[in-house]
């Protein structure tokens, strides 16, 4: 059967502001390290058949010209919060390919296999909304609507609740750890990694402290 493809809108934060609770185990390479993470997600998800369009959403010249490089198409963020910002990606997305799926990605999936992006996208489409919630159960990674259905993200803290509450079906989340494991620990980073992580995290992984960052507070 013919299956729509989507745009997918990933948000991007500013680096200063960016991968606070890696500080300790990162160093200096904190803000590479949110540049690595977000590439190998966006890399991942324009590898994915089922994605016709990434649209990274950021007020940070430095992310926004690696992952365009990559093949993202970037629009500046109104630095009014993440949901704000997911929606000016979608209202673009809506402007340069009115029709198609929508949807939400979280920049920090740096395990993500395409093939596991497909699954989800593939399902989202039986759903006006749809979510996918993060690997501990509390927030979310994916959320999108099919053609015309209005775009309403709920990220932030406990979104799992927010988008059931805001009437989006829950996916089914066996067999696909990718799209789950966000990174935003030590112990999360090294689950990642376990799951195996893309290039850009792995080339930058060598030099972060994080046998010590295991062993002490932040794991
Ligand atoms: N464009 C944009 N992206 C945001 C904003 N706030 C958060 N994000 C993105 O949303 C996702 C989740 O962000 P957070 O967990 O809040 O922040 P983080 O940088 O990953 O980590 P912490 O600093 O440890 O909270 C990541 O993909 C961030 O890049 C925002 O205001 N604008
Ligand atoms: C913003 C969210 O994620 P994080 O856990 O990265 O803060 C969320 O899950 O809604």
């Amino acid at each position: 059967m013919h299956r729509l493809r989507w745009t997918i809108v990933v948000p991007v934060k500013t680096l200063i502001r960016a991968k606070t609770r890696l500080a300790a185990a990162a160093g200096p390479y904190r803000t590479d390290l949110a540049v690595a993470v977000a590439s190998d997600t966006v890399a991942a998800a324009l590898r994915c058949p089922l994605v016709a369009r990434v649209i990274v959403v950021t007020a940070d010249p430095v992310p926004a010209e690696r992952l365009r490089t990559l093949g993202a198409h970037v629009v500046p963020d109104p630095d009014r919060g993440l949901n704000v910002a997911l929606r000016t990606g979608a209202a673009e997305a809506v402007r340069l390919s009115p029709g198609t799926p929508v949807g939400a990605l979280q920049a920090d999936l740096p395990a993500l296999r395409p093939a596991e992006l497909s699954v989800v996208l593939d399902a989202a489409l039986e759903f006006d909304q749809s979510f996918v919630p993060d690997a501990a159960g509390v927030g979310t990674t994916f959320y999108g609507v099919r053609p015309g259905v209005a775009f309403r993200p709920r990220f932030g803290g406990e979104s799992r609740a927010k988008h059931l509450a805001g009437g989006a079906k829950e996916l089914a989340v066996d067999g696909i750890p990718s799209v789950r494991r966000d990174v935003d620990t030590v112990a999360d980073l090294l689950e990642a990694l376990a799951l195996g992580v893309g290039p850009a995290t792995a080339a930058l992984v060598p030099r972060l402290g994080l046998d010590a960052a295991a062993r002490g507070h932040d794991g």
